[in-house]
């Protein structure tokens, strides 16, 4: 029986039953005790800061509010950040999460890729130029490369940036209307720059597309500058703390040196200079898809702690008549739907941290001349962002599904997760094309393989024999598992190849030939993901120093993430009979059985991720488990319930029951 204050009895007992000690799991979550105390320190800062609780909730707010008083909270953020001396971005990144929670920063853009970009793409001069006056917000700036009628094919922009060795200037147009800048995050009413994604003109000859430093707004003023229009382009699915914008440029001038010139060049003569790599320009959008997994780990982690402890202290129905209503959590099918999730979720934060170590890796050797795997980290970022955006989205949307209709509330903390993680699978390169990366690196690697050349290591599983049958026994070994999913992917990828090859034979050139076979090639893709996120996890868990019975119900989690893939995509796993069916059942009954092992766990899994109530904002998921209380204040606090009477009912229930309808007439 729940009760009014203290913790909810039902959530006390699932914490006593636990297993294992949720400290020790968060430590190793968190990458050790003492990350942990950094984090809950920075996430107090903000949580108990009264400057980001005397707002309304974002629910109640307006539009025009949402931008406003997430505007101001992110110019506080800033100003704390540079107080406190928080210079990490991982330290940045855990006091925001805190402070806005799931609110998209109208200076975000600024952040996480103009900052980034000049500091990657530009010369020593132009950083010395720009950044003290990005750092102090006197330049603020965005990312505009999209445009109306192009997102994913970037070679097919339109706007021009034409070199004039005269005046020693780049004049930039948007020709068409669909060349107009449209999307980019912050542009329609905050940015006084963008960094301009162009098509270079010079000598006449066309040098592909480049980046441009545009000044759009006055300084002083904030007026747009001759030449610019600029707005925004209106209310979106989510995304209304942030003015994403349109931008038209008619022929606005700007200096040569405005160009991002550290790797290509244009010369003052119009003499143009080739980067090492005509992809190196491609690098933001490389750091973002990498962040993106772990954001995208991190709104499922908190989807199934709202959902996990809701179904806790929820009952609904009498198993036997006249008895006890039983906790939602001990129906099978709500453990089918969340617990696999809560794997998924583990699963993701542990690819996002092997994702953020890689990035740094990679990117550390490329600033140092060593483009070797550029290659490897555009197919894995790609990859890795697509897999986990798709997964979380749809996770985080079963997790709403899952609190019935108190999901459906805003007073859950669920959708504005949704709305907030969602745009993940289309911003950063639309998921479907960014699995055709991941393809097209996978059938170079599949020619490597032909040739009998080497394979980096995570692509040496493709030599796999794959009239080998499965290993699995009623024991379901993790590296049984990983073979099985190694296996598939490896099947996938040639029966990938070897669709192009049969329409090459047919006659089809190899564009034909790609297209023609593109859903397979995403088929083997996703495969490919599925299969380095498990074995990811497996190694983790494996390989890691962690105490010994966190180990053993973290490893129960990793196997129902591998079992519940297989299970679900069977069909994939058993075309070449790679199981048999008796190993099929084998894996059904233990995905069952995982299920029940997970059972008492659950509520330590999800509060291992050590979210505040602050972080969640949700009655649903709140650490005591008082759901009905903070319900009934929810409802009450709601501006709807300001008044008894709403002004609308004299204006128009009460002349609609007297029969008149005369001030419609007016309209
Ligand atoms: C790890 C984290 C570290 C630190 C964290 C710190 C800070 C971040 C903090 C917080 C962030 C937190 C969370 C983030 C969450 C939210 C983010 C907020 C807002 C989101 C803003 C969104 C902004 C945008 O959307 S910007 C616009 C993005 N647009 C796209 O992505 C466009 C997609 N299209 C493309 O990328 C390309 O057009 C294409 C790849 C599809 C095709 O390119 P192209 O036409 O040029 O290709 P081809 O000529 O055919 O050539 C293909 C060959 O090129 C190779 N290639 C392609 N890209 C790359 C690359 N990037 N690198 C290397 N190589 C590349 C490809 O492999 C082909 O090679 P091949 O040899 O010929 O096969
Ligand atoms: C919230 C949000 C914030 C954004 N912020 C920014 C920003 O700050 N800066 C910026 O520059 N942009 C930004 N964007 C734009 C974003 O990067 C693009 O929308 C994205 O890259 C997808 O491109 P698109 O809209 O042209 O989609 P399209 O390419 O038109 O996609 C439509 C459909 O066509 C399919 N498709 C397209 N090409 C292919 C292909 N080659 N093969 C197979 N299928 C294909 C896609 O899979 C998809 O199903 C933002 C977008 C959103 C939603």
């Amino acid at each position: 029986m729940a009760t009014t204050t203290g913790v909810n009895s039902d959530l006390a007992k699932e914490r006593n039953n636990s297993t294992f000690d949720v400290e020790e799991l968060s430590n190793f979550i968190y990458r050790g005790p003492e990350k942990v105390k950094r984090r809950r320190y920075l996430h107090n800062l903000a949580t108990k800061d009264p400057f980001f609780r005397k707002f309304k909730p974002w629910a109640f707010q307006t539009r025009e509010e949402q931008y406003e008083i997430c505007l101001q909270k992110h110019l506080y953020i800033n100003k704390k950040c540079k107080e406190l001396n928080l210079t990490e971005p991982v330290d940045k990144f855990f006091y925001t999460e805190a402070a806005a929670p799931h609110e998209n920063s109208p200076i975000g853009l600024h952040t996480v890729m103009f900052i980034p970009t000049i500091e990657k793409q530009g010369t020593e001069e132009q950083k010395k130029r720009w950044l003290p006056l990005a750092e102090s917000l006197k330049m603020i700036g965005t990312y505009a490369q999209t445009e109306m009628g192009h997102g994913t094919f970037i070679r097919g922009l339109e706007t021009t940036a034409t070199y004039d060795p005269r005046t020693r200037e780049f004049i930039l147009n948007s020709p068409t209307i669909t060349s107009m800048k449209y999307w980019p995050g912050n542009l329609g009413k905050t940015t006084n720059h963008c960094l301009v994604m162009a098509q270079l003109y010079t000598q006449g000859k066309n040098c592909g597309i480049h980046m441009f430093m545009v000044q759009i707004r006055d300084l002083e003023t904030h007026m747009p500058l001759a030449g610019i229009e600029v707005g925004d382009i209106g209310p979106k699915f989510g995304y209304g703390t942030n003015d994403n914008g349109f931008l038209r440029l008619s022929n606005v001038r700007i200096p040569r040196e405005n160009m991002l010139m550290r790797y290509s060049k244009v010369l003052e003569d119009g003499t143009y200079v080739k980067p090492p790599n005509a992809k190196i320009a491609y690098g933001s959008m490389v750091l973002v898809r990498a962040a993106i997994v772990t954001d995208a780990a991190r709104a499922l982690a908190q989807a199934c702690v709202i959902s996990i402890r809701y179904s806790a202290v929820r009952r609904q129905t009498e198993v036997s008549p006249g008895g006890e209503e039983a906790q939602i959590i001990d129906y099978q099918t709500q453990q089918y739907r969340l617990f696999p999730l809560l794997a998924t979720s583990y699963a993701m934060y542990f690819a996002g941290r092997f994702m953020y170590d890689f990035y740094l890796k990679t990117t550390a050797e490329i600033e140092g001349g060593n483009l070797d795997s550029m290659p490897q980290l555009h197919a894995i970022s790609a990859g890795l962002k697509a897999f986990s955006s798709w997964m979380c989205s749809a996770g985080v949307e079963t997790c709403r599904l899952c609190c019935g209709g108190h999901g459906y509330s805003h007073a859950s903390g669920l959708p504005k997760i949704y709305i907030d993680v969602v745009p993940g699978c289309t911003y950063e390169g639309e998921n479907n094309v960014m699995m055709l990366q991941v393809a097209r690196f996978l059938m170079k690697m599949y020619g490597k393989l032909q040739n009998g050349e080497a394979l980096p290591t995570f692509m040496q599983y493709m030599s796999t024999d794959l009239n080998k049958k499965s290993c699995m026994t009623e024991e379901v070994a993790l590296n049984c598992l990983v073979m099985a999913y190694e296996h598939r992917a490896a099947r996938m990828i040639r029966d990938a190849a070897a669709s192009m090859e049969k329409l090459v034979q047919s006659g089809k050139s190899p564009v034909e030939a790609w297209n023609g076979s593109t859903v397979m090639l995403t088929w083997a893709a996703i495969a490919h993901c599925h299969a380095f996120v498990t074995k990811l996890f497996v190694e983790t868990v494996v390989k890691s120093r962690m105490d010994s019975k966190v180990q053993s119900a973290l490893t129960s989690l990793c196997k129902l993430y591998a079992v519940h893939g297989i299970v679900e995509n069977l069909g994939g796993f058993i075309q070449d009979q790679f199981f048999d069916s008796k190993q099929v059942k084998i894996l059904q009954k233990k995905l069952m059985q995982l299920l029940a092992e997970i059972r008492p766990n659950a509520v330590a899994f999800v509060d291992a991720f050590d979210y505040p109530d602050e972080v969640l904002q949700s009655c649903l998921g709140r650490y005591d488990g008082q759901v009905y209380q903070a319900l009934y204040d929810y409802a009450k606090s709601s501006p709807m319930n300001e008044k008894e009477v709403l002004d609308s009912y004299y204006k128009y229930i009460k002349p609609a029951q007297n029969g008149k309808y005369q001030q419609y007439s007016k309209l």
